[in-house]
């Protein structure tokens, strides 16, 4: 089987050399092939998504990848930047459905800036539609403003917009996402303001009368954000649109106690998938060998569980990422008094050891 690896940039190649050490002592004899992303594929190929890069992706029964984005391609024309890399690949390779499941780790209650008892024993699933929404929709740019008080002057503008089939794909997604769980789902929208959501909201209601079994609710965004720094335990399963799942999934990220914890699949209609962390690429401490690499180690194993049918492999990465916490080793972003911090390759040392 071959895994494309897809470092891209800032702590990108870091976090995921510990993911690929921790690959390569499963005793699986898997094909890996690295090939340049994001700002790495512009200064090499003088393009983001690299035409090998993408070929590569497509051909390989899975991707991990790192993270993409650094200050000095910010200025660059959007096509160039480092983010349409990821933008193109999900959209490339058809990954809708995007799960980030937020677990906080017994271990890390006092790592949470939320108070322990409120997440204790967290556990929610976040589903984005991932090649939808304001992030894809056309037109968009800087025009001349036609009309109102600003007319004359430039604008900014985008579009949001949801097919029919689009929201019933990530629905069903979601329901039976929920059927494996406790059996609730949350969709998040925005139906009290923008024409989009009150169709999602309805196409999402159509759909759950397959669902019996699940209970379904609507909540607005808004207090979807307030209920999840609230209430967390309180969600079960969570569906919603592209932007607003970007936004609630950092915020959900802070509830494990750092963002360094919050891994990701990216899925098609076959469960052919894309895994990454959930944050960035971290510009700011790039370099420095601080990064916490367990995002990215929990998406390899999500990888070998959604995309490469070894679900005991993952269960071993799990177990030994537990262990690792439990003999108290943390990097600095989830560090607290009488723990042992350690940098990123210590970490991922330490993962590969507790897998032996
Ligand atoms: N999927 C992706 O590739 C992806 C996701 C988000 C942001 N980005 C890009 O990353 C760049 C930086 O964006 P940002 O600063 O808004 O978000 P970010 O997630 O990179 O960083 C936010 C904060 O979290 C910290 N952080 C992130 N990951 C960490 C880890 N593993 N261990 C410890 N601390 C960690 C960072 O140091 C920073 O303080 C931008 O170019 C952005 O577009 C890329
Ligand atoms: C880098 C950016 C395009 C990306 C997004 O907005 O989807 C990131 O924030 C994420 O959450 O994966
Ligand atoms: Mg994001």
């Amino acid at each position: 089987m071959k895994i494309a690896i897809l470092p891209g940039d800032g702590i990108g190649p870091e976090i995921v050399a510990q993911a690929v050490k921790v690959l390569n002592v499963l005793g699986e004899s898997f094909e890996l092939e690295t090939a340049p992303v994001g700002g790495a594929g512009y200064a090499a190929h003088g393009h983001p998504l690299p035409e090998g890069t993408l070929a590569l992706a497509k051909a390989a029964d899975a991707v991990l990848f790192g993270a993409v984005g650094d200050y000095q391609y910010d200025n660059l024309e959007r096509q160039f930047r480092p983010e349409q890399a990821i933008l193109g690949l999900r959209k490339n390779l058809g990954l809708f459905a995007n799960l980030r499941p937020a677990i906080l780790y017994p271990e890390l209650a006092g790592a949470s800036t939320l108070k322990p008892e409120v997440v204790s024993g967290l556990d929610i699933l976040i589903i984005r539609e991932l090649t939808g929404d304001i992030y894809f929709g056309q037109p968009r740019g800087v025009r001349e403003c036609p009309d109102g008080p600003f007319k004359g002057q430039r604008e900014g503008y985008d579009t949001m917009r949801y097919a029919e089939g689009e929201i019933r794909r990530i629905a069903h997604v979601a329901f039976q996402a929920a059927q494996k769980r406790d059996k609730r789902l949350t969709s998040v929208d925005k139906a009290n303001v923008l024409e989009t959501f009150q169709f999602w909201k309805d196409i999402v209601t159509d759909v759950h009368q397959e669902y019996p079994d699940v209970a379904l609710d609507h909540m607005y965004v808004d207090n979807a954000a307030m209920q999840l720094v609230r209430a967390p335990k309180k969600f079960d399963v969570m569906v919603t649109g592209n932007m607003f799942g970007d936004i609630l999934s950092d915020a959900a990220a802070m509830l494990t106690g750092s963002i360094g914890m919050l891994p990701s699949a990216s899925l098609d209609a076959n469960n052919k998938g894309l895994y990454e962390p959930s944050h960035g690429s971290a510009p700011d401490i790039a370099g420095k060998g601080i990064a916490n690499p367990l995002a990215t180690i929990l998406s390899a194993a999500m990888m070998l569980r959604y995309s490469l049918n070894r679900a005991e492999q993952a269960e071993r990465i799990e177990t030994a990422v537990k262990s690792v916490l439990a003999q108290g080793l943390r990097t600095a972003d989830i560090h607290e008094a009488g723990t042992t911090l350690v940098g990123t390759e210590a970490m991922g040392d330490a993962v590969v050891k507790a897998l032996a």
